[in-house]
C-alpha cells in the first residue's frame, strides 16, 4: 500500500513520498506528514545484528514506498559509506551512567550529516521518478549545522542549486568557516543581520509566495528544502533511533522490549520528532526528553501548553539550538488536534500574528510521551567539565544540554543521550570547561575557536577530525551578507530572476 503524505494545514493537499520530498514544504505553508502512519514489526532478535545501512533501508522503504527497494539500497549504500569515519556510522557508547549515541561521524561533524548524506540522492531519484526536469533550488535556513551539511551534500549535484542563509553573528567561528569555505559551482551562502528565526520565516515566505513560485517555474526552476521541514530530511533520522535501541540490546544493556528514554538536544524539533516517529513505529520508548538551552520556549510549552515566542532571543554556546520558532512542532500539533488541518492552521496563524498560541487541556494530556527541561550557559559548562573529569569523555555544548537535562530529570529508565555534534565544532567553549586552571593563560578559550583546537586535542586526546584539518587557512569563497529584508532579492539576483 502506497504511503501518501498530506499537509498539516490542508489534508486535501496530498502527495506521494517522492513528490513531497521534491516540494519540501506544502504550498499552503504546512508540513507533509504520512496520511496513514506506517507500521513495522521491529524484531530486535534480528535487528541487534543489523548494520546501520540495513536499518536505514528498512525505515526508508517503509515510509518512502514509491521508491523501489533496490533504489533505496543503492542510495543508502552511497550515503552511508566512506564519508563517515566510523564503520558503525552512529556508534553507541557507555559514558558514566548514560549511553551516548554519537551522530557526528559524517563529513561535517554534526548529526545533520545523517540525513543530508542521503537527501541529495532521494531528491535526484524523486526528480527522475516524477519527470521533473526543472532545476531544483534548495533554499535553506541554518543556525549553524544544517547549512554546512546541506551544502556538502548538494555540492555539484546535477540539476540542483543550494542557497543557505545563516545568522552572521549567531554561529560558532568553526561553523562559519565551514560554510564560507564550501566549494561547488552550485552553492551560495549568505550571512544575514538577523537570527535563525528571521532566516527561517523569510525562507518559508519565499516558499509560500505564489508570485515567486511562478517566476521560478517560468525560469525552469522550483524550490525544495534541506531543513527538517522536508519529510525527506526527517525520515532518515528515524533510523538512528532504531539502530541505537538495537545496539543497546546487542551490548546487553537492556532486554528486548524494555523501554528506554532518549534525551535530545532540541531546536527546530526535527530530531526529537524523528524519535517520536520511531516510537510510533513501535520502538519501546518510555519518554523523549526535550532538552533546550536558554531559548527555552519548548520547555515552557511542554509544561504549560502555551507556546510563546515573545521573549528575548539568546545567542548561546549551543547556537544550533538558538531557535524560538520550532518548525516541526507543527507536525506534533497536527496530531494533538486529531489531525484537524483547520485547527492546526489556526494555531500556527496565531503564532505568526500574535507570537503565541495555547493548546487545549485534552491536547496537553497527549503530551505524556515528552518531558522537557533546559540548561543554562553555566550548567552547560559544568556538564562538560564534570563529565570530562569523571569519564574523560568530551561533550560538545549541545550534547551537554541533553546530558544536563537528563541529570536534572533523573529518570529511572536507561537513557540514551543523543550527541549531535563533535566537540571540535565548538572548541573554545569546550576548552573553557575542561582546561585546567593553571593552563588558562596561553591558547585559552578566550582566544577563540581556532587557537583552542590544539589545546583541546592535547587535553582531551581526541583525534582531530579530517574536517577540521586545514580549515583555518582554507580559502573563503563566500562573502555575501544581506539584511533580512533583502533575502528574497538576493535569491532572485543569484538565480538570475531579477
Ligand atoms: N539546528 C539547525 C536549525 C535548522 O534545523 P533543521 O533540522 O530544520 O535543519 C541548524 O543547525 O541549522
Amino acid at each position: 500500500m502506497t504511503t501518501f503524505y498530506h499537509s498539516t494545514r490542508n489534508k486535501n493537499n496530498r502527495k506521494t513520498a517522492s513528490q513531497a520530498i521534491l516540494q519540501g514544504l506544502a504550498e499552503d505553508g504546512g508540513l507533509f506528514v504520512p496520511v496513514n502512519f506506517p507500521q513495522l514489526d521491529l524484531d530486535f532478535k534480528t535487528l541487534q545484528n543489523a548494520t546501520y545501512q540495513e536499518i536505514a533501508t528498512l525505515v526508508l522503504k517503509t515510509f518512502f514506498d514509491d521508491f523501489t527497494e533496490s533504489e533505496i539500497r543503492t542510495m543508502v549504500d552511497a550515503a552511508y559509506g566512506k564519508k563517515f569515519d566510523q564503520p558503525e556510522i552512529a556508534p553507541l557508547k557507555k559514558v558514566g551512567g548514560v549511553h551516548v549515541l554519537e551522530l557526528f561521524h559524517g563529513e561535517t561533524l554534526a548529526f545533520k550529516d545523517m540525513a543530508l548524506s542521503i537527501l541529495p540522492h532521494l531528491m535526484q531519484q524523486a526528480a527522475q521518478k516524477n519527470g521533473v526536469t526543472r532545476e531544483i533550488v534548495i533554499l535553506t535556513a541554518t543556525s549553524g549545522d544544517t547549512g554546512k551539511a546541506a551544502m556538502a551534500g548538494f555540492a555539484d549535484v546535477p540539476q540542483t542549486k543550494i542557497i543557505v542563509f545563516y545568522p552572521k553573528n549567531g554561529v560558532s567561528p568553526i561553523q562559519a568557516q565551514q560554510m564560507l569555505t564550501q566549494q561547488g559551482g552550485n552553492v551560495h551562502v549568505v550571512g544575514i543581520d538577523g537570527n535563525f528565526d528571521q532566516a527561517q520565516t523569510a525562507v518559508k515566505a519565499m516558499f509560500n509566495s505564489t508570485e515567486l513560485r511562478e517566476k521560478m517555474a517560468q525560469n525552469g526552476k522550483q524550490f525544495s528544502s534541506a531543513n527538517s521541514m522536508n519529510i525527506g530530511r526527517l525520515i532518515p533520522q528515524v533510523a538512528y533511533y532504531i539502530y541505537a535501541y538495537a545496539q543497546m540490546v546487542k551490548q546487553k544493556q537492556i532486554s528486548i522490549g524494555e523501554e528506554i528514554n532518549f534525551s535530545v538536544p532540541t531546536g527546530n524539533f526535527g530530531n526529537i520528532l524523528a524519535a517520536y516517529y520511531a516510537k510510533k513505529l513501535g520502538l519501546p520508548v518510555h519518554q523523549l526528553i526535550c532538552a533546550s538551552n536558554k531559548n527555552n520556549v519548548l520547555t515552557d510549552f511542554f509544561k504549560s501548553g502555551r507556546y510563546d515566542k515573545n521573549r528575548a532571543f539568546h545567542v548561546t554556546s549551543s547556537p544550533s539550538m538558538d531557535i524560538l520558532v520550532s518548525s516541526n512542532l507543527e507536525r506534533l500539533i497536527f496530531e494533538l488536534t486529531k489531525e484537524d488541518d483547520q485547527a492546526t492552521a489556526k494555531l500556527l496563524t496565531e503564532l505568526s500574528v500574535d507570537g503565541h498560541y495555547e493548546i487545549t487541556a485534552p491536547m496537553q494530556d497527549k503530551l505524556k510521551d515528552f518531558v522537557a527541561g533546559w540548561a543554562s550557559e553555566d550548567e552547560i559548562i559544568q556538564e562538560i567539565k564534570h563529565t570530562f573529569e569523571e569519564t574523560h569523555y568530551v561533550f560538545d555544548p549541545h550534547t551537554a544540554v541533553a546530558s544536563s537535562v537528563y541529570h536534572q530529570l533523573a529518570p529511572t529508565q536507561k537513557t540514551v543521550v543523543v550527541s549531535t555534534a563533535s566537540p571540535y565544532k565548538f572548541p573554545a567553549v569546550v576548552l573553557e570547561a575542561i582546561q585546567p586552571k593553571e593552563e588558562r593563560t596561553s591558547s585559552s578559550a578566550a582566544d577563540g575557536d581556532f587557537s583552542a583546537v590544539a589545546a583541546l586535542q592535547r587535553i582531551s586526546g581526541l583525534a582531530l577530525p579530517e574536517a577540521i584539518r586545514g580549515l583555518e587557512t582554507a580559502t573563503v569563497r563566500h562573502h555575501t551578507t544581506v539584511k533580512v529584508e533583502q533575502m528574497q532579492s538576493e535569491v532572485e539576483r543569484y538565480l538570475g530572476l531579477s
